[in-house]
């Protein structure tokens, strides 16, 4: 669970070191020391980034939706002066909103009950009119 911990920059930047390494993405306070040598990116740009708020840095490099969920793994806290708005959710990458299938559902109004029975009852209108025209005026 992540941490809930405020810290303020100068606390972070106390933690540069490869063997205690802090950094700050999107106002989370991240203890990266055990990722450093598991990070894809290698564990440069996160030392050269220590201590500091990485958050630029971060998404300037387009990191998948998965690297946005591991830093959830090493949060330690947050920044001072910052709230998250969703602890569970980085910045954002939330959920968007589920769109309905507006073709699978079944609308619970009552106008196009109305619009069904014209629907059905125009072409029986036409065909009846046509056929009494045919058949019951007299031929000449
Ligand atoms: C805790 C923080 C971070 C996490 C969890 C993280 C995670 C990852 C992951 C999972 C990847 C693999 C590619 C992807 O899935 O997007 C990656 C690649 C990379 N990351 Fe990070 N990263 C972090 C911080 C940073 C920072 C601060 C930088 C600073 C510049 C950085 C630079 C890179 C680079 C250069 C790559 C390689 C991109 C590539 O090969 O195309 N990362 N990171």
């Amino acid at each position: 669970m992540a941490g809930h911990t405020v810290y303020t920059l100068s606390e972070v930047s106390r933690h540069k070191s490869k063997n205690d390494c802090w950094l700050v993405i999107d106002g989370r306070v991240l203890n990266v020391t055990k990722f450093l040598e598991e990070h894809p990116g290698g564990e440069e740009v996160l030392l050269e980034s220590a201590g500091k708020d990485a958050t630029k840095e971060f998404n300037d490099i387009g990191h998948s939706k998965s690297a946005q969920n591991l830093l959830l793994k090493y949060q330690i806290g947050v920044l001072q002066g910052h709230t998250l708005k969703n602890n569970e959710q980085v910045g954002s990458t939330e959920e968007p909103k589920k769109k309905e299938m507006s073709a699978f559902v079944i609308k619970d109004d009552l106008t196009p009950k109305y619009t069904a029975v014209v629907e059905f009852a125009a072409p029986l209108l036409v065909a009846g009119s046509y056929f009494c025209y045919r058949y019951l005026t007299p031929s000449s």
